[in-house]
């Protein structure tokens, strides 16, 4: 499994977008984009499963706040594939994130937690990231 990377003080602004490029590994179980405010505060976890806790070619997401995760939301588009490169888009807008995955296939996932702010992006798991791009 890959090791993550952390990234803090981010500052995005609302209109603003990330960009994460890499390799998904040849044997990928899962990985993980986790952007909030910090590792208890997640606006928004990014988890594509390929055959992980009960789920085969699933993405799941969900916030987390003050360390509680909330209600799962699970993605049957599966744009993705192992040993497959992967670019991925998040735009922080004032009521949502929305994810730009391969195929033009996207992602909206409510801004629950109401953050003004990304300060925090984590990525990990079976993933080899090349480029986070953010302005
Ligand atoms: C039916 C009753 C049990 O429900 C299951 O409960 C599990 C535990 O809460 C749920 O799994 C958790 O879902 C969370 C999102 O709702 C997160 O995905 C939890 O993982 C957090 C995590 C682990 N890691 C480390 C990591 C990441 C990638 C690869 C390897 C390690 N980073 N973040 C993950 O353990 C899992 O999604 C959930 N399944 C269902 C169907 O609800």
């Amino acid at each position: 499994m890959e090791c993550g990377l952390v990234v803090t003080h981010l500052k995005l602004q609302h209109g603003e977008t990330v960009e994460v490029k890499g390799k998904i590994l040849s044997d990928c179980k899962e990985f993980v984009v986790n952007l909030g405010q910090d590792c208890d505060n997640i606006a928004l976890h990014f988890n594509p499963r390929f055959d992980c806790k009960g789920d085969v070619n699933t993405i799941v997401c969900n916030s987390k706040e003050n360390g509680e995760w909330g209600e799962e939301q699970r993605e049957s588009d599966f744009p993705f594939e192992q040993d497959g490169k992967v670019q991925l888009s998040f735009t922080f807008l004032p009521g949502e994130i929305k994810v730009l995955l391969a195929e033009g296939h996207e992602i909206s996932f409510l801004n629950r937690l109401g953050l003004k702010t990304i300060e925090y992006i984590a990525v990990e798991g079976d993933f080899k990231i090349r480029v986070l791009k953010f302005p």
